[in-house]
């Protein structure tokens, strides 16, 4: 490999819904909706009163029909907060294929969901994902992502929260997240030194198409790998935004076939179409296409 930062899989995590596991009729309704993930939400969703409740009605969730192409991810409660290890049990007994861990400060946030995993035997498929949403959190996304290298961690996916990061800093909702920039980039750098994925905030305003719009457009061009969402109406966007377009896959093909000549035999760059292109562009394109076809192939299986 020629760089420092870790290798990546190609997971599709472009649509990311959070469903409060309280609300039954959503939680039905995600069987016929086109998002990559599920986030099934206990934490800030659900009422204190209300989380006990909640948990019986995911188990039933869970032993009803299976959710097909999808990731199901499940977000817990602080362990330090009442609820935590009741919601841990649950993960235990209905194995997501995550567990999302809010408001993450340090890797011994991970670590400790991780001996927690590894105690019950829980699978190794069975992932760990971190919000980051806490000035320290922010502060030690670098490590807290380095964790993840740690022998036998599940850590998988960095998701930003920024209702919880603007209300911890006080910086204001604003067009273009102009103060919140320095620390998005940030966390994208850190997960991409060490190989995980990064999903971008909640968008609040869901019946402000056009401003989602162009926040997609904005994580998206700063390298996140999809968004989380509040509402089935933000998907399309989603999808669209962090998914490769027709001409993105037109240009991967072409570097790929440029390469595949035995004319680029023994060459490291080459001319395509007037642009010089390196064997480096030739990883990413072939990243590209294969995230075309895992697109496609669910397109198919639905
Ligand atoms: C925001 C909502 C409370 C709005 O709900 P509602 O008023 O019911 O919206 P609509 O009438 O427009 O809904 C239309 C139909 O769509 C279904 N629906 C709505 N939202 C969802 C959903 N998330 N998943 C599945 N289905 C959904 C409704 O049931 C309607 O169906 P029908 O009756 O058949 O027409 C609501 O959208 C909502 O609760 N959203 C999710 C909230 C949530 O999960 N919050 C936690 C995540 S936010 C976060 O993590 C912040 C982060 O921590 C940070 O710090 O930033
Ligand atoms: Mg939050």
């Amino acid at each position: 490999m020629s760089s420092n930062s870790m290798p990546r899989s190609v997971s599709l995590r472009r649509s990311v819904l959070s469903v409060p596991a309280i609300n039954s009729r959503a939680l039905e309704k995600t069987h016929g909706l086109d998002c990559d993930a599920i986030i099934f939400d206990l934490e800030d969703s659900v009422a204190p009163e209300k989380k006990a409740e909640a948990r019986e009605k995911l188990k039933a969730f869970f032993s009803g029909k299976p959710l097909a192409n999808k990731e199901r991810i499940i977000r817990i409660n602080t362990l330090s907060s009442t609820f935590g290890h009741a919601d841990m049990e649950l993960v235990r007994t209905l194995e997501p294929d995550a567990v999302l861990l809010p408001k993450v400060n340090e890797p011994q946030d991970v670590m400790s969901v991780g001996d927690l995993l590894a105690d019950a035997d829980a699978p190794e498929s069975l992932r760990i994902w971190a919000m980051i949403e806490t000035p320290r959190g922010i502060l030690n996304a670098a490590a807290i992502a380095e964790a993840g290298r740690t022998q036998g961690s599940r850590l998988d996916c960095f998701v930003l929260g920024l209702n919880d990061l603007r209300k911890e800093t006080g910086v204001l909702p604003q067009p273009g997240r102009t103060y919140l920039v320095p620390w998005l980039m940030q966390v994208v750098l850190a997960v991409r030194a060490y190989g995980l994925d990064a999903i971008d905030s909640v968008f609040n305003d869901f019946r402000d198409a056009d401003a989602f719009d162009a926040e997609c457009a904005h994580a998206r061009a700063m390298g996140f790998d999809g968004k989380m969402l509040i509402h089935p109406a933000q998907i399309d966007a989603a999808n669209r935004h962090f998914g490769p377009d027709a001409s993105a896959i037109a240009e991967a093909e072409a570097i790929i076939a440029a390469f595949a000549d035995p004319a680029a035999e023994g060459l490291n760059v080459i001319n395509v179409n007037g642009r010089m292109i390196e064997r480096l562009h030739l990883v990413q394109a072939e990243g590209l296409v294969h995230k075309a076809r895992l697109i496609a192939e669910r397109q198919t299986a639905k």
